[in-house]
């Protein structure tokens, strides 16, 4: 018999029967993940930057300030699905993603991966001293290229970068948008099985998102499978085949992404006319409908952490 990752409800709640999933199914599973940040500043600066008095829960004296972006999310997604993320501004989006690269450790709880999940965009560093060329070079090599798969990769970085004319001046006479189309073509010259996106598709004009969607459908097409960070519902309906909606730190909702959007468009709609108390109804009817999820594993059928 295959190896089984065990999905279930807590022995208390009022559940169906436990799911199980077969553990070479699994690309990412999340168990019960927290992220509290750790930062040093007066409460007046931390509000000053809009963080709220929810955020700033606890001052640590000598200007050290906690700040809860994650509570106890729990999810795991199959090889082959395709997870939208969703949330209003400062919800947690981005901290998810940077704990299931591993970029950050969480607080409490563990993420774990099947292969070391590469975020699309922001993983080549660039060096200002030396030509776009070098940093494509430099840059597919940190990444783990070996020299024969940069030579492969070389023509298609430079077609997605538009920046064929620029080649061989140094980085620091490039505009920031020339440099964030570098980084972004470089980053593209990966194959992973976990792809994140984090807001990617809005880099650069609308001639630069037309040659990158190509490159990114083959990406999406090659990867076990995909997360979408987006503020654009439609972006989202259209590359992804589940929604998870991350609001305030946790997690509200995890499902059809038509339903997900459509509670989300009705709560940021209430949200943004100030009816609190609408945007509180829509908040509690949506979190009733999620199932709560624990992850166990059988012995031996663990992934690796995510690190
Ligand atoms: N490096 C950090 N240090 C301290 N607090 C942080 C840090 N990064 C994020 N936060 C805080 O954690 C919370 C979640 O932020 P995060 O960037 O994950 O949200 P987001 O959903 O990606 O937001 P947005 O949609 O605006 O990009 C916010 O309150 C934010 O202020």
């Amino acid at each position: 018999m295959a190896e089984q990752l065990l999905i279930g409800h807590p022995p208390n709640a009022q559940a169906p029967a436990v799911e199980r999933i077969d553990s070479q199914d699994i690309a990412v599973a999340v168990d019960g993940v927290s992220m509290i940040y750790r930062v040093r500043s007066s409460s007046e600066y931390l509000r000053s930057k809009g963080v709220t008095a929810r955020q700033v829960k606890k001052i640590l004296g000598a200007g050290w300030a906690e700040i809860p972006a994650l509570e106890e999310i729990s999810f795991t997604v199959k090889q082959g699905e395709s997870v939208g993320v969703i949330g209003t501004n400062g919800s947690g989006k981005s901290t998810l993603m940077k704990l299931l690269t591993g970029k950050i450790r969480p607080t409490t709880g563990e993420v774990y991966a099947t292969s070391t999940p590469i975020m699309l965009g922001v993983n080549a560093a660039l060096v200002k001293q030396i030509s776009g060329r070098e940093n494509i070079r430099l840059g597919c090599l940190a990444m783990g290229l070996s020299p024969a798969q940069v030579k492969e990769k070389f023509e298609m970085i430079v077609e997605i970068s538009g920046l064929r004319n620029s080649l061989d001046m140094p980085l620091k006479s490039y505009s920031s948008g020339m440099q964030s189309r570098l980084q972004f073509a470089i980053a593209t010259a990966v194959d992973p099985d976990i792809l994140l996106i984090d807001e990617a598709l809005n880099t650069g004009d609308a001639q630069f998102r037309a040659r990158t969607k190509k490159r990114l459908d083959e990406v999406r097409a090659q990867a076990g499978c995909v997360f979408l960070v987006s503020h654009s519902l439609g972006t989202i309906k259209q590359m992804c085949d589940r929604v998870i909606w991350i609001e305030q730190g946790r997690l509200l909702a995890d499902g059809e992404p038509e339903w997900v959007c459509e509670q989300y468009e009705e709560y940021t709609d209430h949200k943004s006319n100030d009816r609190k108390r609408s945007a509180q109804i829509v908040y509690d009817r949506t979190r009733l409908k999620l199932n709560p999820v624990t992850v166990s594993f059988d012995r031996g059928t663990r992934p690796k952490r995510a690190s």
